[in-house]
């Protein structure tokens, strides 16, 4: 039939998505270097977005490919993610060998670099009592609570109940002194510390004395992590819209797709 791809070739677009020829040589370059940290975001790169936060599975081929990462020789691998570390590890049913990072590159294994303060605990409660009644007005939103931020959850409302949600929000505690606003995909969180993927990743590559740093993401705080690689670096954005990122996935099976790339190669190098 007329412009239609052969059965192999369908086959091998539906289980592994083609890396761009740009993107496989970064790729190899990357592999190359004689350390290097592989790092991702969670949700929408290693898991798919999904209706409810707790129901985020991870793509076991990209786990697998992580896993792969993280005991091969000179090779590191870590999610940095939004979610509490707590819950990023539940969820992610991530090994001892992954470096875990939690709360927007603010949490690591040894917890928060200063442990929030009573005021920022009390503002914190504040906000969550302020998400919880805007939420109670609209049917679909909802609260999730972490160590020091909260989100509020609008993808399961009406758009019209959604928006005016994420605008009370706006108006209300995210004008509030002391109050770091993060905007994501149908969300509005706010914390009461400021965080940065971009800063973990920093402490992450001189820790682990790597040479370079591969990351991905598909969201608003996935940019600042953009922000902060270095020449040899390599940066995929996943999906559409602005970035700072040089090269791009569509999905997270394009995300399992440079997993799998990066763990064969350093497997096949050692
Ligand atoms: O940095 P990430 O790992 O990408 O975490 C960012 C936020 O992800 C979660 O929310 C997003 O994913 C949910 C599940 O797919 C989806 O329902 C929600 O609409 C998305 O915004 C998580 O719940 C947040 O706490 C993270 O900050």
């Amino acid at each position: 039939m007329g412009g239609q791809l052969p059965a192999d070739a369908r086959r091998r677009r539906v289980t592994a998505p083609v890396l761009d020829d740009d993107l496989r040589a970064a790729l190899d370059a990357f592999a190359a270097r004689p350390r290097v940290l592989v790092a991702s975001d969670y949700d929408g790169c290693v898991s798919p977005i999904v209706a409810r936060p707790e129901d985020a599975v991870p793509n076991p081929r990209s786990m697998a490919a992580l896993e792969r990462c993280a005991t091969a020789p000179g090779a590191f691998a870590a999610l940095v993610s939004g979610r509490a570390r707590a819950d990023l590890r539940a969820l992610s049913g991530a090994s001892d060998a992954l470096t875990l990072v939690g709360s927007h590159g603010a949490e690591f294994a040894e917890g928060f670099d200063s442990p929030i303060t009573d005021g920022q605990r009390d503002l914190l409660n504040e906000i969550i009592d302020d998400f919880r009644s805007i939420s109670a007005r609209f049917p679909g939103t909802s609260v999730e609570v972490k160590p020091i931020s909260t989100t509020l959850h609008v993808r399961n409302a009406t758009p019209d109940d959604g928006a005016a949600a994420l605008d009370l929000a706006e108006t209300g505690p995210a004008s509030w002194d002391g109050v770091h606003v993060t905007h994501g995909k149908a969300v509005i969180e706010l914390a009461v510390i400021e965080t940065s993927k971009g800063h973990a990743l920093d402490r992450l590559r001189a820790a682990m004395g790597v040479d370079a740093v591969l990351y991905l993401g598909d969201d608003v705080t996935d940019e600042k992590a953009f922000a902060h690689l270095r020449p040899g670096d390599v940066g995929v954005k996943v999906g559409g819209g602005p970035t700072a990122a040089r090269y791009r996935v569509a999905d997270p099976d394009g995300v399992a797709a440079v997993l799998e790339t990066i763990a064969s190669l350093r497997v096949a190098a050692s």
